[in-house]
This record gives C-alpha cells, sequence and structure tokens, in this order.
C-alpha cells in the first residue's frame, strides 16, 4: 500500500517518521518526502496493520494525518515523462554531463535496434560510442552542451542532432537533451505544420469589390474537377484561398495537403510529393514511404511556389496530371491516384514560360482554372477591417487589454503600400500590440513609412482632405469616422460624444457601432 503522510514542517520530522516506520520493520521499497507530506510506498502494509501504524504516526509531534494514495508523486512524474518521451515521434536521448545516455525514448530504442539494445537499451552508452563520433561527444561535454546542430550518423542513417543543455543555473550543467531529426521526415513536419483543416471562405476577410470579387468567382471555379492556379503577390493570402476551394469542392471532408516547393531541395521534394520505394536511399524508411499525392487520394494537394519546381519535377509532375499516375522514387510500378492539384505562385508564369524558366505544356496543364489574388492595397478599408482582426487576435493571443486604431494610425495603414501584403500587416499589428500597452495604437507604434500619406490626403482617418474619396458616401463615412476616431479618446463614451457635438446619443451610438468603435467606456 502507498500513504501520503501530512505534516507540519519543523526540524527533524522526516527522521521520527522514518524511525516509525524502521520500529515497526515495515518493508518500504520507497520514500519520497515532498513537503508537507511523506509519501510511502510498503507493499505489505494493509488492514490492521495499517491503522497501528496511523496511530503510531498521528503521536509524532507535527503530524496531522494519514492517508493511501494510489501512485507515489515521483512514479507518477516518471510515468508522465514515459508517455511524453514515447508520443514523440523522433528519437531524444538524455545524457549525463559526461555524454553517457541516461534516457532514451522508444522512437531511439527503435533506431538503434534489437541487437543493441539485446546488451540492455541505450542507458549506459556513450554518445561516441552510439555515433562513432567522439570529436561530437568531446565538444558538447566541453561547452557545456550549448553546440549548434549537426548531422551524426546511427546504424547507417544520417540525422540533424539539436542539443540543449539540462541545468538549473548556467554554470552547473548536469547534463544534455539530444533531438535526432531524420531527413525524411523534415517534409513531414512541414506538411503537419501546414495541415489545417479550418477555414473556408469565412475565414477570408474583406468586403471590399476586389475581394467579393475574388470570392464568388473562386466558389464558382471550386465546384469544377480540374486543376486550379491562384496567382498573386507574396501574402496575399493564396494559401487560405486554396484551402477554402478545397472544402467548398466536392472533395471537401477529404484530405488537403500541402507543399512549399521552394522550401525543399530538390530530392527531397520528389520523395514528400511522389513518397519513395524501400530501400531506395540511405536514410530512407525502411518499408518505403508514401508521398503527399498517395495520403491526399481523393483529396486535394496544394503546391505552393510551384513555379520554383525543377524542370526534372516539372516533368513529372506533368506526367502525373496527363494520366494521373506516377512512380514513387526508386519505385518500379506505376501508381494512381485522384487528387485534385491546385497551385500557387507569386511569379509571373507566363513570363517564365517566354523565357525558358517554366514548361509551357505543364503551365497549360495547371491553369485550367485561374485566380488573380489582390494585393492588399487595392482593397481600400479591408486593410482597416483585417489590421482590427488581426488587433483583436493578437490582444487575446498575448493577453493585452483590447486597443484600438487611432485616426493617425488609420491613415497611415491606409496609405502604406504593403508589399509583404497581409502577412506583413498581421505582423505589423502583432508588433505594435506586443510593444505598446495603451488602449489606443497611433502611427508611430506601427512602425510602418507614412509617405504616400501626402500624395492621398483623402485617404486614411483624420479627414483632413476629400481629393482621394471615391464617391459622397465614402467621403462622408471617412469624415465621420475619422471625426469619431479623433473625439473618442476625449469624450469615451456615446453620451459624452454626443453632448461634445451637440447631437442625439442614439445618433452617435448608431455610428460608433457601425465604425467598429467600442462603447465600453466612460
Ligand atoms: N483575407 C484574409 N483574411 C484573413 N487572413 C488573411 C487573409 N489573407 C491572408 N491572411 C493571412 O495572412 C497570412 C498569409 O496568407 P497566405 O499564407 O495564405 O498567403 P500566400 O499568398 O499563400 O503567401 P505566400 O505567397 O508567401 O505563400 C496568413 O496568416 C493568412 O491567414
Amino acid at each position: 500500500m502507498r500513504i501520503a503522510i501530512s505534516f507540519t514542517d519543523r526540524v527533524g520530522i522526516a527522521h521520527e517518521v522514518l524511525a516509525v516506520l524502521a520500529a515497526r520493520r515495515l518493508n518500504v521499497v520507497a520514500v519520497e518526502v515532498d513537503p508537507p507530506d511523506i509519501f510511502i510506498d510498503a507493499p505489505e502494509l494493509a488492514g490492521e496493520a495499517l491503522d497501528g501504524l496511523r496511530q503510531a504516526l498521528l503521536e509524532v509531534e507535527g503530524v496531522e494525518g494519514v492517508a493511501p494514495v494510489d501512485m507515489l508523486p515521483g512514479m507518477r512524474r516518471r510515468l508522465h515523462l514515459a508517455a511524453v518521451l514515447a508520443a514523440m515521434p523522433d528519437p531524444v536521448l538524455a545524457v549525463d554531463a559526461e555524454g553517457t545516455v541516461i534516457l532514451a525514448n522508444a522512437a531511439a530504442d527503435d533506431i538503434v535496434g534489437e541487437a543493441a539494445l539485446s546488451g540492455g537499451g541505450l542507458a549506459g552508452r556513450g554518445i561516441a560510442e552510439l555515433t562513432g563520433d567522439g570529436d561530437f561527444q568531446r565538444e558538447m561535454v566541453a561547452n557545456g552542451f550549448q553546440v549548434p546542430a549537426r548531422e551524426v550518423m546511427l546504424r547507417g542513417q544520417p540525422f540533424q542532432v539539436d542539443v540543449r543543455p539540462i541545468a538549473d543555473q548556467p554554470s552547473r550543467v548536469a547534463g544534455g537533451v539530444l533531438t535526432l531529426h531524420a531527413p525524411s521526415r523534415i517534409g513531414e513536419r512541414l506538411q503537419a505544420l501546414r495541415n489545417f483543416d479550418e477555414g473556408g471562405f469565412d475565414a477570408i476577410l474583406g468586403d471590399s469589390p476586389a475581394m467579393t470579387g475574388l470570392k464568388a468567382r473562386a466558389a464558382r471555379l471550386a465546384a469544377v474537377e480540374a486543376p486550379l492556379l491562384i496567382l498573386g503577390e507574396t501574402g496575399t493570402g493564396k494559401e487560405l484561398i486554396a484551402h477554402a476551394c478545397h472544402r467548398a469542392s466536392s472533395r471537401m471532408g477529404r484530405t488537403f495537403l500541402a507543399l512549399n516547393c521552394a522550401a525543399l531541395p530538390e530530392n527531397l521534394a520528389e520523395s514528400e510529393l511522389f513518397g519513395y520505394a524501400p530501400g531506395s536511399f540511405t536514410g530512407a524508411q525502411r518499408g518505403g514511404k508514401p508521398g503527399l499525392l498517395e495520403l491526399a487520394h481523393q483529396g486535394t494537394v496544394f503546391l505552393d511556389e510551384v513555379g520554383e519546381l525543377s524542370p526534372y519535377l516539372q516533368a513529372k509532375l506533368l506526367r502525373f496530371l496527363n494520366d494521373g499516375s506516377f512512380r514513387r522514387v526508386g519505385g518500379d510500378h506505376e501508381m494512381k491516384v485522384d487528387v485534385r492539384i491546385i497551385s500557387a505562385t507569386h511569379r509571373k508564369l507566363d513570363q517564365m514560360v517566354a523565357e525558358g524558366g517554366f514548361r509551357e505544356d505543364l503551365y497549360y496543364r495547371l491553369n485550367v482554372l485561374a485566380l488573380q489574388v489582390p494585393p492588399l492595397r487595392e482593397r481600400g478599408d479591408d486593410i482597416l477591417l483585417l489590421a482590427r482582426h488581426f488587433i483583436l487576435r493578437a490582444c487575446a493571443q498575448v493577453q493585452r487589454r483590447p486597443c484600438r486604431l487611432t485616426a493617425g494610425a488609420a491613415a497611415a495603414l491606409l496609405a502604406n503600400p504593403w508589399r509583404g501584403n497581409v502577412r506583413q500587416l498581421e505582423s505589423v499589428i502583432f508588433r505594435a500590440v506586443t510593444m505598446t500597452d495603451g488602449p489606443w495604437l497611433d502611427a508611430p507604434d506601427l512602425e510602418i513609412a507614412t509617405s504616400r500619406m501626402a500624395a492621398e490626403p483623402g485617404r486614411g482617418g483624420d479627414g483632413a482632405g476629400d481629393e482621394g474619396a471615391g464617391s459622397w458616401e465614402e467621403a462622408v463615412a471617412e469624415f465621420e469616422r475619422a471625426l469619431l476616431d479623433r473625439l473618442f479618446p476625449r469624450f469615451p463614451s456615446s453620451r459624452k460624444l454626443a453632448a461634445r457635438l451637440k447631437t442625439s446619443h442614439t445618433m452617435v451610438a448608431n455610428k460608433l457601432r457601425k465604425y467598429g468603435i467600442p462603447q465600453g467606456r466612460g
């Protein structure tokens, strides 16, 4: 039985409690002192023996209770740790200060294999012995496990190894944790990060004519069973649109997998996309590995940055698009799958074709249906809509109180050219939200150039001019918003603002709501 003895802390109490146990000649297999409890594991303790022990313990000054527990805390922690390690797909080794393994997860045991484990597992082996690289072990130990990531060989397989020191203070290093990444899993990890399952057209924010037009066209094309090419500058939301098209197609509910063709060298991109056959290269998984095309059978594969595909992969992809068949790397039989290809690029593919950088026949196969995503600077007030969305999200993320844009900040956002588009806006807002803590984000907080504001005086939130206004309604709305934005900080409630503007409270409240200005203050 396992028991917890709770006590009020005083010098020597643990010693006295242990003396009571010793006097009873109990077979104690584990003791953990974790104030305000001492935990005991005594397998033979039960029934009357427990009652007697409880009486004796309660006579020790400071002991307050004795109760059975299902597990000792250290044991619970070890079980949790073992479960966490077992769930990690990459091999992980914990080593002591000399570089000798003290703990390894199942993935590490698998790599080293049965033969090596018959000698008692990995614990006790030196890193030099396992990797055949004595310099690596010496370097780690000499530098307190602060060494850059590098490649090591384990049982003939190459791994990228990350090393982190285990230390309770910088000068007291107890060892290190080594995480080994197999090259065949790098793409898998990228893909897992990108394999999200949320986000239809509702996740694509924007009410501007450019965006409503795009969403309507995308919704129509989504339903057509043919390759789709999405063109647009970087960060405009091409992947978001690709995913929404998948969700709006008959393949909804099937797998959507994405590959960034620019992120991987040719051989990795090839094995990620087409898979590889057993024994096809050093470091390959024993049974081979299916590629994204097989994994997404009946679903969609999104090829981002398709313009970066090498000529060899362009040819292999063309063949797949022509008849749905391909071979795994190193494989000798044909595979056939049913996958819709959605591709995207920020490059001018037609120009690349003209210059010989991209195969013309592949361009026509990918470009059966096409969408052009407008840059952010052509989406008008969507900029502010997106900015407000990102502000709310960033404030929640960093657990900061909500904040709003001043008129000056709104004008700066509208005037910025946004070369990095929505992704840039997202990071500008995130940075501003994390670097300030007041209720307002002002233009200087955004850290963007405001040079175009002078060129477009009617844009923005300060109502300083009207030359840039598109229509009477837009100009009035812009003026109203700017006015409310400017006065609200000084008259922070609809009643105070109505009094200041000598108008009705209801009208001001409606306008504040219309322009998304929160009314909770004042
Ligand atoms: N209309 C939008 N509404 C909400 N979020 C958006 C919108 N457009 C883009 N985003 C966000 O902006 C970021 C960039 O979008 P995404 O990755 O889809 O762009 P991309 O055009 O595929 O970029 P790249 O060309 O660099 O691959 C993402 O975080 C995405 O969620």
